[in-house]
């Protein structure tokens, strides 16, 4: 897949005439350059592989959970191509041979999979899915928490409402394990 710039500035151009404005009058007329640039960051997932970057590891032989959480996150619901926001939890135990990956690598795996036209059901699930097939690990837990603009701004117009996803795999399905990393989640909670 690659960016079609003058595509997106095209179609822009064509929204704000669609919607009763005028494209030419001043503070519109660079508006679809502007666009064209930021959907190339919103949506620069769409040309990325994002599972390449657990796939940098580190033979530590560390065996326990690791947890990065709080990773903001910024995503675009694939409905309405509006913004929906919150923080990512990724949890996970290492495989048999103790490897892990950089820190950073789990909130770049984050981003890769938001910066995409996404429902938050599978970019839970996908961030999940690279870690058991990418990093090779034995369990993952990952938690999304997010409010949608959708639902805010418009629609049904309920501002403050978080919707919470989780996807589970391998070892962290164990009743102990999962609680155990839950509670780690929460433990940042005041
Ligand atoms: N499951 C899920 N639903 C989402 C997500 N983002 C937006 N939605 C929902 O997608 C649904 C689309 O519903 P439709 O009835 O097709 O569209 P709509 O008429 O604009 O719906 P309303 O938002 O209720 O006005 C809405 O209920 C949104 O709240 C998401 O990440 N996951
Ligand atoms: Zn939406």
């Amino acid at each position: 897949m690659t960016y079609d710039a003058e595509g997106v500035r095209r179609a822009v151009r064509d929204l704000l005439t669609a919607v009763g404005e005028d494209p030419d009058r001043e503070g519109l007329r660079e508006t679809p350059e502007r666009m064209a640039r930021a959907y190339a960051e919103l949506f620069a997932g769409l040309d990325e592989d994002p599972g390449k970057h657990v796939e940098r590891v580190f033979e530590v032989g560390h065996h326990e959970m690791v947890l990065v959480r709080d990773i903001p996150m910024y995503s675009v619901c694939e409905h309405h191509l509006l913004p929906f926001h919150g923080v990512a939890h990724v949890a996970y135990l290492p495989g048999g041979r103790g490897r892990v990956t950089g820190l950073s690598k789990l909130a770049r795996l984050v981003e890769g999979y938001a910066r995409r036209p996404q429902v938050q059901e599978r970019l839970t699930a996908q961030i999940a899915d690279a870690l058991v097939e990418r990093l090779e690990c034995s369990g993952v837990l990952v938690v999304v928490e997010a409010e949608h603009l959708c639902m805010s701004m418009r629609g049904v117009r309920k501002p403050g409402a978080n919707t919470v996803t989780s996807a589970v795999r391998g070892q962290l399905r164990n009743a102990a394990t999962r609680a155990e990393a839950m509670s780690l989640i929460q433990g940042g909670r005041h």
